[in-house]
């Protein structure tokens, strides 16, 4: 079965085929700059003998453009890995925001993408862009099943009390306004990979979750118990141009005294803030290098980074009634030994002892960067949303086909 993986973003789509159940990936690649002048595809291929790239510079005034764009490259004559669209199987897209709706990978029927679009004023940085990909996706594939993997599916499991927030019952029970949480797919992803790893399907695991958009989960016996993320994925850590956790006094004060509008307080604290707003960068790679050269707002930005991490490990340790490890994915997580080695500092009342000398070492493989005598483990995974988002359309398909069957 060939399925072919979306993650459309609002500038930018990524993409991967897989052949499953091997899970042997066929080609991944990268769209970016949809709607500026100088858009390009960044198209690898893991077929032949060696890895092969090509990219293309295009003018693409949007999504459709794009991804009919990369259709094209599927079964490009030379280059080409299918012969015709209608060889992909199955297309599977990340959609961030499923709401209460959605605890599961589904088929997307009309119903289905009713229920995405009415959740575009919960994450409007993202549901729009997932949506516009499944309705491109439909048109340039349209012989392939259409399957949504939602961010928020994983924290379903998330008791009541975690989930509520403290407000008047109606805004729930009316107006769904809970946690959600985010990055499930990922969080998912990792944690059964740690549970694999430690050869303990019970284990506690605190999954720390940093990419653009960071977020933290206590995990046990691979079920989310509680998550930084909340209503939207504004909440909780430190991200690179969102500020996480904020005292909403804070809004009511820039609104109140400081004469901003909605709006305007939106675009402060999803696209101005984190990084961003305390250094000038929103890659950790220019505030490392930013450190290095003295820059004592980097250095401090940093310790901010870092700190809030620690906070919610400490606060998930207490919600796990203990740790077996401590998980770090994505971009930074996997790549920054730095942010790791300043969250595991001063930690030894969790048993946590990180072996700075491990930590340095630079790999793509799942690695353990303890002590020995580390009671807790600290494991660095790389996450792979798009495999997980495959195997999970796989088992859909196969359930599916054989109760139809
Ligand atoms: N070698 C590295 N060292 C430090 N940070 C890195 C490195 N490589 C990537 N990153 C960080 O990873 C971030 C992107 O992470 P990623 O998981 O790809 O995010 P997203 O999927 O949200 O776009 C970049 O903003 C960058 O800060
Ligand atoms: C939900 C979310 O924050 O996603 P991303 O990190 O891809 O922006
Ligand atoms: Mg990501």
């Amino acid at each position: 079965m060939n399925i072919f993986v979306v993650n459309a973003g609002s500038s930018s789509i990524k993409y991967q085929l897989f052949r499953m159940p091997s899970e042997k990936p066929i080609c991944s690649g990268l769209v970016e700059r949809i709607g500026l002048e100088d858009a390009v595809i960044t198209h690898q291929i893991f077929t032949g003998a060696e890895e092969k790239t090509i990219r293309r510079n295009l003018d693409l005034p949007d999504h459709a453009a794009g991804l009919q764009e990369v259709g094209q490259l599927l079964a490009d004559p030379e280059s080409g890995v299918i012969q015709d669209p209608a060889e992909i199987d199955v297309v599977g897209h990340r959609v961030v925001h499923g709401g209460e709706s959605f605890a599961a990978t589904v088929i997307i029927t009309p119903e289905v993408k009713a229920e995405i679009k009415k959740l575009f004023p919960l994450a409007p940085l993202h549901n729009p862009s997932n949506y516009l990909g499944i309705e491109v996706a439909e048109k340039t594939f349209r012989r392939s099943w259409q399957v949504a993997v939602f961010d928020t599916a994983f924290h379903q499991t998330l008791p009541e009390y975690a989930f509520r927030y403290a407000l008047p019952e109606a805004f729930y029970t009316d107006l769904g306004i809970r946690t959600y949480g985010f990055h499930g797919t990922s969080h998912k992803y990792v944690a059964e990979q740690a549970t694999q790893f430690l050869k303990n399907p019970e284990a506690r695991l605190v999954t720390i979750h940093l990419g653009n958009g960071c977020s933290m989960a206590a995990v046990k016996a691979n079920r989310s118990l509680d998550t930084s993320m909340g209503f939207g994925p504004l909440s909780g850590l430190v991200m690179g141009t969102r500020s996480g956790d904020i005292d909403p006094s804070v809004v009511f004060h820039l609104i109140n005294q400081l004469g901003y509008d909605p709006e305007q307080v939106n675009t402060l604290l999803n696209k101005r803030s984190g990084m961003l707003g305390l250094t000038g960068y929103s890659d950790m790679r220019d505030i490392t290098k930013a450190i290095q050269e003295g820059n004592a707002a980097a250095d401090l930005a940093y310790d901010l980074y870092a700190y809030r991490i620690k906070k919610y490990l400490g606060a998930y340790a207490a919600v796990l009634n203990g740790l077996d490890a401590v998980v770090f994915t994505a971009g930074v997580g996997e790549n920054d030994p730095e942010v790791r080695a300043r969250v595991c500092r001063n930690l030894d009342y969790l048993s946590i002892h990180l072996d700075e000398e491990k930590n340095k070492i630079r790999s793509k493989e799942p690695r353990e960067i303890n002590q020995p005598d580390s009671r807790v483990k600290v494991l660095v995974i790389p996450t792979n949303e798009e495999l997980e988002i495959a195997k999970q359309c796989y088992e859909l398909l196969l359930q599916t086909t054989e109760s139809s069957s």
